[in-house]
């Protein structure tokens, strides 16, 4: 299946379907610009075109017309939803899937998922976590108000979990990601591992507690958070080869090296390319950071990451509300498996190729719903919000579009939508922290996050 290449991010009405909605009544197929059918769900509340009664019309003949009119939509209805099954959780394929990171959002989406009845199985850290979900059904941290369906379970064995597994998403917070995502060593760790004596990265965290209160151990105990980090890097051998990797954590990642930004486009290559690119490439390159770069580059095209984003608060999607998002990969097979594994009655996903574009867009709007939410605390009022997410939003299409985005893009689901929904949603954690902050509230971030659950990804 290919998507086509003009108009991908099928996520707005546009003048043309209003159009092909109108031919559809006429009685004709409706076929949208991109060439495919479209289905139109509404063929339930459209009423049928009758034909203009003319003078010499026969009632009897009208009925004939209206009576065929009603068979032939009715066939094109059957036809429709038998497209649609996959909406359905028993007609679908059964999948495996694995959702890396135990926070809000990896636990509505393992959720969502397990709802169309699919195998999930949830990488968490915390061991206390992983026995409260397998024995209550309820994540003690996350959305603990929910309960979560029977298929989901927890695992603190990435071994156990990525076994045969169809579909990897990745819900960890994108500055963990490098650590976290399968495969990416740290350079810290590295000279950690040559400096103490264990073999196994496991073995550090059994001497590293984390404590409070000292400047000194407080530095251990984050130097012990990243080695748990780097123990779940390490499974990188783990990851089935060909399967695609799903992406829904929204920011840039601050890389290594001062003043670098990546997007998770690339962040997840680099960290599979470790084990895929040695198949590649002679294995002797790959000590060579700039060869290393240049191959994962080169390799970046054919890995399946698939970028969801879009306006998609856990909390509602826990609570089944209605929610869109967009599916961004440069491999329309692989957005199309994320796209029927994700879509439900409730949930609906558009194809984009537009990876960049989807990405940085959702990276930004966290630094704007923070502007929004300062202005909210400072009490500005909403003439001026408004003034200022109109100003944040052509920046960042202006931005955006400069890298390489499509305009687009930047109008849907996962600009303009997600704008929308962090700068004038209360259930914004982004929003949340600029009220505080606007309120004259002086707060550490990690502490914030520590002590309310209240994590900003846009500071
Ligand atoms: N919460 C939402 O409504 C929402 C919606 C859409 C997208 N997102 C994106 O999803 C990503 C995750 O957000 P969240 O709401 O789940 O965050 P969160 O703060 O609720 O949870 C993050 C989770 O990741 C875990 N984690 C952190 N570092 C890790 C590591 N190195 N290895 C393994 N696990 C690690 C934490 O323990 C925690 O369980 C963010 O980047 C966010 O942009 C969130
Ligand atoms: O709560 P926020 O501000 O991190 O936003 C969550 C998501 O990005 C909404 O799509």
């Amino acid at each position: 299946m290919r998507l086509p290449s003009d108009r991908i991010e099928a996520e707005l009405l546009r003048p043309q379907d209003f159009q092909s909605l109108h031919e559809h009544q006429s009685n004709r197929t409706c076929i949208a610009s991109q060439g495919t059918e479209v289905p139109d769900l509404d063929l339930n509340v459209l009423p049928p075109v009758l034909p203009k009664r003319t003078g010499n019309s026969h009632p009897a003949s009208v009925t004939k017309k209206v009576w065929r009119k009603i068979v032939y939509w009715a066939k094109i209805r059957d036809k429709m939803s038998n497209r649609l099954s996959y909406l359905h959780s028993d007609d679908c394929e059964k999948m495996k899937v694995v959702v890396m990171g135990g926070g809000a959002f990896g636990t509505a989406m393992a959720a969502h998922v397990a709802r169309k009845g699919h195998m999930v199985t949830m990488i968490v850290r915390n061991k206390s976590v992983c026995k409260f979900i397998n024995r209550k059904h309820i994540n003690p941290r996350y959305l603990s108000e929910f309960d979560l369906p029977k298929n989901v379970g927890a695992t603190t064995d990435a071994a156990e979990a990525l076994e045969g597994c169809d579909v990897l998403i990745h819900a960890v917070p994108v500055q963990s990601s490098r650590e976290a995502a399968p495969g990416f060593e740290s350079p810290f760790l590295c000279t950690l591992s040559l400096l103490l004596p264990y073999d196994n990265p496991n073995d550090y965290t059994k001497h590293f507690t984390p404590r409070k209160h000292s400047s000194f151990v407080y530095s251990l105990s984050s130097w012990s958070e990243c080695v748990r980090q780097v123990a779940l890097g390490a499974i990188r051998e783990l990851v089935p080869p060909d399967i695609p990797v799903v992406a829904v954590s929204k920011a840039l990642y601050s890389g290594v090296e001062l003043g670098t930004r990546k997007l998770m486009c690339d962040v997840i290559p680099e960290a599979k390319f470790m084990v895929q690119g040695l198949r590649e490439v002679e294995a002797v390159w790959i000590k060579d950071l700039c060869l290393r770069r240049l191959a994962a580059t080169k390799l970046r095209d054919r890995l399946d990451v698939v970028v969801v984003s879009g306006p998609s608060f856990a909390q509602e999607i826990m609570d089944r509300r209605p929610t869109s998002v967009v599916a961004a990969s440069r491999s329309p097979e692989a957005a199309e498996k994320v796209s029927r594994l994700l879509t439900s009655k409730y949930f609906r996903v558009s194809m984009t190729e537009d990876v960049l574009g989807v990405e940085v867009a959702g990276a930004l709007k966290n630094v704007l719903a923070i502007a929004a939410g300062i202005c909210e605390g400072l009490g500005l009022g909403t003439n001026a919000m408004s003034a200022l997410v109109t100003q944040g939003n052509a920046e960042i299409r202006w931005l955006a579009t400069a890298m390489g985005a499509r305009p687009e893009t930047l109008a849907g689901l996962s600009g303009m939508g997600d704008i929308l929904l962090t700068c004038f949603g209360s259930l914004s954690r982004n929003r949340t922290v600029g009220v505080r902050l606007g309120k004259g509230e002086r707060f550490e971030v990690r502490t914030a996050s520590c002590e309310t659950r209240l994590s900003s990804f846009g500071v």
